[in-house]
């Protein structure tokens, strides 16, 4: 499906990490809206390629999800570009972004690219300590969001808890600041039920890291928010 405005849930497979072939297979035949490839760090351009080959087996809308210049292929369907709103460091809003276009601006299919506003708020995750992030206040983060959507007018804004499950009161209060800017939500979903809780609130899901160590309750945050395939 590759209207991005119908998504509900997604998986974002990091390069970095290992997936049998059987679980790709499952994964990417789940139902799910998209696949997403991203990753904090150690994210190789060989590793990518790998990844987005075994995907394109599979009919699956397949996204990459940029975080360093050294790992950008054509192939995938989408582009997501992360500008970190709460980080301390103008580098990780504009500068790394600035330079990319420098590189690629010549050839890039801008159809397929789409800006994600991140708001990251677990301390702990390796996004959060990377891009230098300060933990925002509720307020804070419903003002990125109403940045994003009616002075910035991103296609995304996303809610990332990576790695702990977040709170799903502030979820819906962003939402309700949010129209033409879709909600994603990622961090912590690790069964069928958080996933139909933050999927109340967020337009999107993003499931992660369960697939890597819980694989099976992974797969049922598919059905909890999109109902039988
Ligand atoms: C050749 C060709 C066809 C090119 C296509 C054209 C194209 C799309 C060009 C790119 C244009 C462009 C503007 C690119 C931007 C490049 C760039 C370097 C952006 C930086 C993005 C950024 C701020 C990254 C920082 C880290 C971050 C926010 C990553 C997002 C993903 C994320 C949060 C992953 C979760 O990580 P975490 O849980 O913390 O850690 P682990 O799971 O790994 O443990
Ligand atoms: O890995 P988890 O914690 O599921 O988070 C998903 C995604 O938001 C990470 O960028
Ligand atoms: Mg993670």
């Amino acid at each position: 499906m590759y209207n991005m405005k119908e998504w509900k849930h997604v998986f974002k497979l990091d390069p970095n990490k290992e997936i049998s072939e059987g679980q790709l297979e499952q994964v990417c035949e789940s139902g799910t809206d998209a696949v997403i490839v991203g990753g904090t760090d150690n994210v190789t351009l060989e590793d990518v390629l790998q990844l987005l080959s075994r995907i394109r087996r599979f009919t699956v809308p397949c996204v990459l999800e940029i975080s360093n210049l050294d790992a950008i292929t054509p192939g995938f369907d989408f582009y997501f570009i992360p500008m970190v709103f709460n980080s301390k460091d103008k580098k990780w809003m504009l500068d790394v972004q600035h330079q990319a276009i420098k590189e690629f601006g010549n050839i890039i299919n801008w159809n397929e690219l789409f800006v994600e506003g991140y708001c990251i708020m677990n301390q702990q995750a390796k996004a959060f300590q990377h891009t230098d992030c300060y933990l925002p206040e509720k307020e804070d983060v419903i003002a990125y969001a109403q940045m994003a959507e009616n002075m910035l007018h991103t296609p995304i804004f996303y809610l990332e808890y990576s790695g702990v499950y977040g709170d799903p009161t502030l979820a819906e209060q962003v939402k309700r600041n949010l129209s033409n800017t879709l909600l994603f939500y990622g961090g912590g979903i690790r069964s069928a039920k958080q996933a139909q809780e933050m999927g109340k609130h967020a337009d999107v899901i993003v499931v992660g890291d369960v697939l890597y160590d819980d694989f099976k309750n992974g797969l049922t945050t598919v059905e909890a928010v999109k109902g039988k395939k």
